[in-house]
């Protein structure tokens, strides 16, 4: 009976890697983000990335980030991968679950996933740390008692054939 394999992906790598594909559907020209949850006994229970409302086309509204009228940038319309992940969930509660994102949730998100009861959230980055919505969730975080901290990254490059 031979051995089994070793070089396996670890599980960390397999939710972060799920959450990063998922980001890959964003129609975002600047940011994509990609979400994972995961209950307490590693199954996957969600994904999600960054995208528009059912029924609003990605072809007729904005990208901008900037522009005078805010009605004309993104910003007002896209729903964000861990809230998308959250709503994408039909199956019951998320108590406990743990939250695979590849950047750092916004307050908005912060405020959805403590409500949801997910108690850990793992990030790939965090490009807006120093921002008052990011400091937010932070402080939401902290009170609510819902741990997050960074994903540990591996030297292992995954390049799937499609
Ligand atoms: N945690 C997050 N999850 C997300 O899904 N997003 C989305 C909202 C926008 O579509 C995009 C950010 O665009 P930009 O400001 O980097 O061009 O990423 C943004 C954040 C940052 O808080
Ligand atoms: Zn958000």
């Amino acid at each position: 009976m031979g051995n089994k394999r070793s070089d396996y992906i670890s599980w960390d790598e397999y939710f972060m890697g799920v959450a990063k594909l998922s980001g890959m559907r964003s129609k975002d020209p600047s940011t994509q983000v990609g979400c994972c949850i995961v209950s307490q006994d590693n199954k996957i229970l969600s994904m999600g990335y960054n995208g528009l409302p059912r029924g609003c086309s990605d072809d007729t509204f904005p990208w901008s980030r900037e522009g005078e009228d805010p009605l004309e940038t993104k910003y007002v319309y896209t729903v964000h991968s861990e809230l998308n992940a959250i709503l994408n969930y039909r199956g019951g509660s998320l108590e406990g679950a743990k939250l695979y994102v590849s950047l750092f949730p916004c307050n908005e998100c912060a405020k959805a996933i403590i409500q949801s009861g997910i108690k850990e959230v793992i990030y790939a980055e965090n490009k807006y740390e120093d921002t008052p919505a990011v400091q937010a969730s932070m402080r939401m975080f902290n009170a609510a008692g819902v741990s997050y901290h960074p994903y540990q990254a591996t030297e292992r490059e995954i390049c799937i054939r499609l």
